[in-house]
Formats: structure tokens, sequence, C-alpha cells
């Protein structure tokens, strides 16, 4: 039986269980979002954007509650979890307002291939499973919501294990936002029943953001199944400092850029590849800076740092430190287990790293920084793209020419120069090589859940010019 509870990390107290879905629930539950999304996608795209917008509403006016769940059910500080509340409803509206143009028929050349009319059309595909992980148990789960429902698709959303009521509260909204019953559908049921779910036919398509290996099992899935998939997985990103960055600032970012969400995000810098000239100025602050974070109770207005999410998550964290450590790293700060209640980690900063041990290509998952000395561009690029991963990535140079050269060069799906990376509904997000494919957000989030379909229209039929459409 899959354990789905809420246990508080700060604590390890278990406050909430829940039971799995049937077989016959789980069925059930499909059927809904099916039946839903004969319902929603007959609706006119004002219609969803006023339910949207009141989704949006809701996430404002009871930000503090479910802030309050969220810290509660994985540790993140109460005050990151009221932003990532307030970033919903951003994207929620974003997503409101930019849909009908985002869904508007696009004119093609209609000369160039002999038609009255030619024209792409933006038409939804139907129920899209949501397979969503604990880190930012709203934000993950509200920027798929978000496009799909707009776009007249129904989401079937698995969350993770732990973060069941964040789950079920967002159904909530949307129900009472004025979706259709069953548009937005959590089902509580452990991975092995995602199996079942996707060989449904009444299932079209799914999206997963996690891991590696939930990757692969998805995809395998769905390359049996021929159904489209989008997959958000893992990275290892670079932060890379070179001699002409404002080293003052890029260890202030990457402080944070290590630490954001307790060092818990798929887009945290977790590999700090800095240049010979700068280094030991680097390595002082990011060090000092690290160790200065306060960790503790994430209700606490004064917390930096709450605990992990899970024992488990933090045993791996503290043996990615420990196999580097044994095989010869230098901690600069951190590195110890605390004692006493919740599964709390410190920041750290590890160097003198080399190719035998994980945390040299590992993701950790955790307030780890592995620290780097490189001695020319062409070895930072080497290094930073010396990985599996290729999601997000961070290169601090005020040389013009260097910037542009990152932009370039960096083997990844987003680069940021000069700041931290982050996602942001107008820009797309997503990964190359084994941090997955597909993009999130912007239009091409919306538009990876739609049926792109090709119009030609011949002689004999009144022309009327695409443009109008935006079902
Ligand atoms: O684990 C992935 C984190 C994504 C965070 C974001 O979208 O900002």
């Amino acid at each position: 039986m899959p354990h789905i509870a809420t246990t508080n990390p700060a604590t390890g107290q278990v406050l909430k269980t829940y039971e799995a879905m049937s077989t016959e629930q789980l069925d059930g539950a499909i059927e809904r979002t099916h039946l839903a999304y004969q319902q929603l996608r007959a609706t006119t795209v004002d219609q969803r954007a006023r339910w949207m917008n009141a989704a949006a509403d809701l996430l404002d006016a009871e930000r503090d509650e479910i802030a309050r769940i969220m810290t509660t059910e994985m540790g993140k500080t109460y005050a990151s979890a009221q932003a990532e509340v307030t970033k919903c409803a951003t994207a929620a509206r974003f997503y409101a307002d930019q849909a009908p143009a985002f869904l508007a028929d696009e004119p093609a050349d209609s000369a160039a291939v002999k038609a009255t009319r030619a024209f792409i059309r933006y038409q939804p595909i139907g129920v899209v499973l949501a397979v969503m992980p604990w880190n930012f148990p709203l934000w993950q789960v509200m920027r798929f919501a978000a496009p799909a429902l707009m776009a007249g698709n129904t989401g079937l959303l698995k969350h993770a294990s732990n973060v069941p009521q964040t789950a079920l509260l967002l159904e909530d909204v949307f129900r009472r936002a004025g979706f259709p019953e069953g548009a937005f559908t959590t089902v509580l049921v452990g991975s092995d029943a995602v199996d079942r779910i996707l060989s449904d036919p009444r299932v079209r398509a799914a999206t997963l953001t996690g891991s590696e290996p939930a990757g692969r099992s998805i995809a395998q899935i769905a390359g049996r199944e021929l159904k489209k998939t989008v997959l958000e997985l893992g990275g290892s990103d670079p932060f890379v400092v070179m001699p002409s960055a404002d080293v003052d600032r890029a260890a202030e970012v990457a402080t944070t850029a290590r630490c954001q969400n307790n060092g818990q995000s798929c887009i945290a810098a977790k590999r700090f590849i800095v240049h010979t000239d700068v280094f030991d100025a680097f390595a002082e602050k990011f060090a000092a800076n690290m160790a200065a974070l306060r960790v503790g109770d994430p209700m606490d207005a004064d917390t930096d740092v709450g605990p992990l999410a899970s024992e488990r998550g933090r045993d791996e964290v503290h043996a990615q430190v420990r196999d580097a450590v044994d095989k010869g790293a230098t901690v600069l700060c951190g590195g110890e287990l605390p004692g006493g209640d919740g599964w709390f980690y410190p920041p750290t900063v590890v160097t003198d790293l080399t190719p035998q041990m994980r945390m040299w290509s590992e993701e950790v998952f955790g307030p780890v920084a592995g620290l780097f000395r490189v001695s020319s561009y062409e070895e930072a690029i080497e290094v930073a793209n010396g990985t599996s991963f290729g999601l997000g990535s961070n290169a601090w140079t005020r040389d013009p020419d260097e910037q542009e050269r990152f932009a370039t060069d960096l083997d990844a799906g987003n680069v940021f120069v000069n700041g931290m990376t982050t996602s942001y509904p107008e820009l797309p997000f997503g990964g190359v090589k084994n941090s997955g494919y597909g993009r999130e957000l912007s239009a091409l989030g919306m538009r990876e859940f739609c049926n792109t379909k090709t119009v030609w229209v011949g002689e004999g039929v009144a022309s009327a010019g695409a443009g109008a459409h935006a079902e």
C-alpha cells in the first residue's frame, strides 16, 4: 500500500494519512475527468479565462493558509511558500490574459501552398496526466494546469505522496473557481498506478516533473502507448564565475541560488565553477555567506533554510558529502549531521572534488555546493557541460563577448547571465540531455498539449481569413 501522508519534516511527526484510491475509484476519477473534457472543450476561451482569474483570486485570498499547509507538508520556509502561492496566481492570470492570443488561428502563406486559405489551429487533446513532485508542490502543478485548462484540456494529478493536502486543495480551488466538475482531478494513488492511468485510452498525454528514473519509466509507458510526454527531470546546474564578474554579487546570488527551497530545486545552482583569478575571493565570500544562513523552524520568519523534505533525502545528501570527504575533498563549511528532531542539514561547501566522487556527476538535492577551480573559458565550459544533465545554467561575466559565448556554448535549456536561473510564465522552461524534453510555460508550454492542426482550404469556399478562432 503506498504511504500517502502529511509528515512534518521539521519534527518528523505524521500529521495526517490517506487511503490510496481503489481501482474502481481511480477509474471513476478518470471517467469524471474525461467527461469534463467533453464539457470544457466546448467552452469559449473567455469563459475559461473568467474561471482561471477566479482561481487566481482564490489563491491570493487564501495564500497564508495554503502556504502553511505547504510548509507543514514539505518544510519550505513559510515566506517562500507564500511567494510560491503568489507566483501561481500570477501564472494563472498570465494564461487567462494570453490564451486568446496563444490559441488564435495562425495564418500561413496560402499562395505558396495553392490554397484559398491555409492556417494553423490549436485545439485541446483531452485528459493529460500530471505526475508532479513535492518540492514546489503548488507551482509545479500550476505551471501545467493553467495552460492546459486554458487550452481546453483537463488534468489528472498524481502528486507526490507526501503532499496530499496541497494536491487536494488545488482541485478544490479549480472547482470553486467555476471549472466543470472533474476538469482538474487529484488522484491519491502510488506511482504503481501510473502505468494503468497512462495506458487508459481516455488519457491522451502525460507531463512529469521528477527524477530521471521516473522520467524513463513514464517515457517507456508513453512510448508503448504512443502518447505525448513532456519531461522535466533533474539538473546539476553550473554557476560559472569569470574574472570580470562582480564577485561580491556573484557570491551573494550563489548562496540564494544554492539554498533556495532548502536546496531542493531542480534549477538550484549546484556546481560552482570559478576562474582561478577570482577563486579565492569567491570561495571565501561564498562559504561565509553559506555559513551565516540560519537553519531552523520553517515557520519562523528569521529562518533561511528549513529541513529537507524527508529523512531519506537527507541521508542521501549526507552520503554524497561523506563519499567526497572520504575520497579527499575539503569541506569549507557545514558537512555535519545535526542532532535533534527534524531533517535539517547545514549549508555546506565542498571543494577539491574529483571525477571519482559522487558529487562530481550526481545531482545533490540539498543545500550543498560543489566548488570547482578552472583556469580558462574553455575549461569552464568543459566542466559546466561535463554532466549528463542540461537544465539550467548561470554565467557571471561583464565581458559582452563572453556573455554571447556562454549563451551559445552552455549545453542547457536555460542560460542566465549575471543572474540566477528561475522560471517566468513569459519564458519557456525545460531541459536537454537527461534533464528531459519539451517545454513548459510561455506559448510553447501551452501548445505542447494542443493538436497543432493544419487547415488547408481550396477553391470554391468563401474566404473568411484566419485569425478569429480561439476555441
Ligand atoms: O525542481 C524544479 C524547480 C522549478 C522551480 C521554478 O520553476 O522556479
